[in-house]
């Protein structure tokens, strides 16, 4: 499981190791590591000009002092872009030679211009934990100013982006961030991980607090939250899923949520739904059975559009809600949840669809206005949390890092998932997900864990289905028996 933890936490755990040392024996630890990684990666590149950038705060600090290493080997120019900065690191890197010079405010001076479009090496110190979200005004063309082709490693943080990780902002790209002992949410949530590169966390000697504020499974976790048949389980033990997807029109959708939920190994499936798609589904998935009976979970509304969905679907849907089973909803069957239900509820919506069952429940955007896809694309953990707040239930939000987001009052971490390739996004990969987690949710694992563990599947299936190339929905519903199966043998 791969963890991080809220700033306040990473802070008050940081301190109190802090009190046991010498005074500032933690800067030298993260400075000394942070160093050994920038030289490894220029022996790799066989780079040898380094340019520092280093903000007023501590991160800056981290910064100046790697470069007082670095410059024993290298040729380092440190840039300093604050108001202040850390006197001892910057007295440290004077004396090991570093070549100093400043841009505090206004348009970037020539010198500094100069030494970035010479720069092999972008050490990115402007902002860690401490900052806000965007750049400073004055740096704001800095991400124009590093060369393409130049290496770029961020200390803590790319500087810009949230530490929170709520909202997507303007933020340098590193290839790499080096952070130190703890993730922190801003390397893990859909919002700002993808400006963070490879993600190295160092060992600095801080414990981890006692509740994570993100969580991730990693591909070797699947092993042991999987449900795995034991000899003495039968089909209905080990958990019935019915699925009311799909319509005479998006025909599809029904044989791909089937279709994904019998090779995620559900013990059996009773589609509910028109002719068309019956048929279809005779041909196409024939372990499935038709119409309504005993379920464990029911997974609903992938290609259904509630005004044109059969009477029996939503007669079976409405009889579903109310009933005290958990239940997935995805697209058309997000706008049949109208209160909050007492048993387990998972949401999937993708963004388009968050925006319009979050605007149905009135929330707004943070200026008082009305909310829009924007302030989504910006914040789409905030408009999730909103939403599973008000309807106490867990909403999956789809992308590249997919999250699945608890309601506050369960005290859950959100979990987070990166694992597919962009090739994912095709018509029909929201319905097979749909389908994974709904077998999930049959085989009795709560919403948290049937989201986070559904998504991690559904995007390593896509990448083995057709690896490094596109992938059409049904070849990822296919793949993914064979991807319980790779990820069940990972020695743990
Ligand atoms: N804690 C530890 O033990 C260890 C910590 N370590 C390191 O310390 C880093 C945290 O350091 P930090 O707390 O000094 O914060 P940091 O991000 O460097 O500077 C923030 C300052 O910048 C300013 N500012 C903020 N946002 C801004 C914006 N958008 N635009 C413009 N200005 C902005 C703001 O100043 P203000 O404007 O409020 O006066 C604020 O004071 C951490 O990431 C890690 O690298 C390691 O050494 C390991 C041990
Ligand atoms: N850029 C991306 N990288 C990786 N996965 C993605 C990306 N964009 C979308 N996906 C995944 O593809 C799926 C798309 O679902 P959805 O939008 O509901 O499609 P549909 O409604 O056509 O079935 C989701 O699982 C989502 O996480």
């Amino acid at each position: 499981m791969i963890t991080a933890y809220d700033v306040a936490a990473v802070r008050a755990a940081e301190d109190a190791v802090r009190r046991t040392l010498a005074d500032g024996e933690l800067m030298q630890r993260a400075a000394s590591g942070l160093a050994d990684v920038a030289a490894a990666r220029m022996a790799e590149e066989d780079a040898e000009r380094v340019v520092v950038l280093a903000g007023s705060g501590d991160n800056g600090g981290d910064a100046l002092y790697a470069a007082a290493r670095l410059a024993e080997d290298a040729d380092v120019t440190a840039v300093l872009v604050g108001s202040r900065a850390h006197e001892a690191a910057l007295a440290a890197a004077q004396g090991a030679g570093v070549d100093v010079l400043e841009w505090r405010s206004g348009v970037s001076p020539a010198d500094v211009r100069e030494a970035l479009a010479s720069a092999e090496l972008v050490i990115d110190g402007i902002l860690g934990i401490g900052g806000r979200p965007g750049l400073p005004p004055h740096l704001s063309d800095v991400p124009d100013l590093i060369p393409e082709d130049a290496l770029v490693l961020a200390v803590d943080l790319p500087s810009g982006l949230d530490p929170a990780g709520d909202i997507r902002s303007d933020a340098i790209f590193a290839d790499e961030t080096v952070t130190f002992s703890l993730a922190k949410p801003v390397h893990l949530m859909p919002a700002t991980e993808q400006a963070i590169g490879l993600l190295t966390v160092l060992d600095i000697g801080v414990p981890d607090p006692d509740m994570p504020a993100v969580q991730r499974f990693s591909h070797t976790d699947v092993a042991g939250s999987w449900p795995v048949p034991a000899p003495g389980d039968d089909k209905y033990s080990r958990g019935v899923l019915g699925v009311i997807t799909g319509g005479e029109h998006y025909t599809g959708a029904a044989l791909m949520s089937v279709t994904a939920a019998v090779t995620a190994g559900v013990g059996m499936v009773r589609y509910v739904g028109p002719d068309a798609p019956t048929n279809l589904l005779r041909q196409a998935a024939p372990e499935a059975v038709f119409g309504v009976g005993r379920v464990q979970a029911w997974a609903i509304g992938s290609g259904m559009d509630v005004d044109d969905a059969s009477p029996e679907q939503l007669s079976a849907a409405r009889d579903a809600l109310a009933s005290d089973l958990p239940v997935l909803l995805d697209a058309g069957g997000l706008d049949l949840l109208e209160r909050p239900r007492s048993a387990p509820t998972l949401l999937t919506p993708h963004a388009g669809e968050l925006l319009r069952l979050a605007q149905r429940l009135g929330i707004g955007a943070t200026d008082g206005g009305e909310l829009a896809a924007d302030d989504v694309h910006r914040a789409p953990t905030v408009v999730a949390r909103e939403v599973a707040d008000r309807l106490e239930c867990t909403v999956l939000v789809k992308g590249a890092v997919t999250a699945v987001v608890p309601p506050t009052a369960t005290g859950q971490p959100i979990h987070t998932q990166a694992d597919g390739p962009a090739w994912l996004a095709t018509a029909g990969s929201g319905d097979v997900l749909a389908g994974v987690c709904g077998a999930l949710l049959a085989a009795g694992l709560d919403p948290l864990r049937a989201g986070a563990l559904g998504a991690l599947v559904h995007g390593v299936a896509g990448d083995r289905a057709n690896p490094g190339g596109p992938v059409r929905a049904m070849d990822i519903a296919h793949e993914v028996g064979r991807t319980v199966a790779h990820l069940l043998r990972l020695p743990g």
